[in-house]
């Protein structure tokens, strides 16, 4: 008997912090015990894995958990493969990806127990050494808040902080700083779905908010992105993106994110088109190539290594966001980073709008050594990743 044989897999149904039902996973094997829970996005992509009911997912994913006793929870490929197996679909429209996830996250976490080492090494081994860099939301709407910014996210990352630490507190700093400059504008603002401060005002006035905003709090270097999330602007029947009043089609969209980028220095931009446009991409992202930004795939590549391949082949975007949940398994998620950093992509390991107080995807964004972390600022369910990768570098640091 092996400490990483699985004796048991249980679920169970768990708040989310929209206040929805998620799925929780606890893993126990002979000598360890794991546990994970499902995030649940709201501008979900298209081609994502399919969420199911919280309920179903429950009976559904204990089914399948009796498959994985007697297996090997350190197999972690093989382990998602039985899941793969056991739902019978592509898109674990059966067991549901939210059921799938939180197995296949709790499985490692319980291998890295039993094996007692900390999860980012046992997925990345003993040269797992970097720590991302935080991308933190401070001013957002779209679809998670209502009456506010068109653009779903205006985030910060602190590219002059010397530590993770340093850029956490940073991020929190313009989180922070933003309220102030709200406050002078004599603008109110509540929080939008991830903790970043909802207002009701433009795109352009709320990038100015978190430019002053970073002029005033950040002691280092930190510059400003976005994620558009333009799969949730675009309408079909005016067949452009719809800002309020104003309209833009494709190629006045490419124009808009190019001059958002250039005037602002910005460093990422995520979702600047919409999810089946690879080819409006790849013209933004050559247009882009003189810059230092980041072009992100979400909804264009919903984690999923064809949809990567399929972008790379056409110099779709620069870069790729890894949501386990999108693939359903930590195995998915470590296929796309590989597939992405293959061809020379740069990985950003992110949360949902709908999130737990799991924090699995710090361990996952160390060991897969991915280059950012997008997890918010503050709150309780975002400080959860934050707080882990302190602990992670701190660790490292002995
Ligand atoms: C985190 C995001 O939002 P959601 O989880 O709602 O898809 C995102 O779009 O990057
Ligand atoms: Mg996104």
């Amino acid at each position: 008997m092996t400490p990483t044989e699985i004796d048991e897999v249980t679920l169970r149904r768990v708040l989310d912090s929209r206040g929805n039902a998620t799925v929780e996973a606890d893993v126990r094997t002979t000598e360890g015990f794991g546990r994970a829970s499902a995030p649940s996005g709201a501008s979900t992509g298209e081609y994502e894995a399919v969420e199911i009911s919280a309920k179903r997912a429950v009976e559904r994913g204990e089914e399948a958990g009796e498959a994985l006793v007697g297996t090997d929870a350190a197999n972690q490929r093989a382990v998602d493969e039985t899941l793969r197996d056991e739902d019978g679909t592509d898109d674990f429209s059966r067991i549901g990806a939210n059921a799938a996830v939180a197995i296949s996250m709790a499985t490692a976490d319980s291998a890295a127990d039993a094996l007692g080492v900390r999860l980012h090494r046992h997925l990345g081994g003993a040269f797992a050494s970097s720590t991302p860099t935080p991308l933190g939301n401070v001013v957002g709407g779209g679809e998670h808040a209502d009456d506010a910014t068109d653009i779903q996210e205006f985030l910060v990352a602190p590219t002059g902080a010397e530590t993770f630490e340093e850029a956490v507190f940073t991020n929190a700093a313009v989180h922070a700083g933003v309220k102030d400059v709200l406050d002078d504008r004599g603008v109110t603002a509540g929080k939008g779905d991830e903790g970043a401060w909802a207002p009701s005002i433009d795109d352009p006035e709320a990038l100015e908010v978190v430019a002053e905003a970073v002029d005033r709090a950040a002691d280092v270097e930190t510059r400003i992105g976005l994620d558009v999330a333009a799969s949730e602007l675009w309408d079909d029947d005016a067949g452009a993106y719809v800002y309020g009043d104003t309209t833009r089609d494709t190629e006045e969209q490419v124009d808009y994110v190019e001059s958002l980028v250039r005037e602002g220095d910005l460093i990422y931009v995520e979702d600047p088109l919409r999810e089946d446009d690879f080819e409006a991409f790849a013209r933004l992202t050559e247009r882009l190539a003189d810059t230092d930004t980041l072009v992100c795939g979400d909804d264009l590549f919903v984690t999923n290594v064809e949809r990567i391949e399929h972008g790379v082949a056409q110099g779709a975007a620069n870069s790729v966001l890894i949501k386990p949940n999108q693939v359903g398994t930590v195995t998915g998620a470590y296929e796309a980073v590989k597939t992405a950093r293959d061809a020379g992509y740069e990985t950003v390991m992110s949360h949902r709008s709908g999130e737990t107080e799991d924090a699995t995807i710090a361990s996952l964004s160390v060991g897969f050594g991915t280059g950012l972390i997008k997890t918010g600022t503050v709150g309780g369910e975002r400080t959860a990743k934050l707080n882990e990768v302190i602990r992670i570098q701190r660790d490292m640091e002995r």
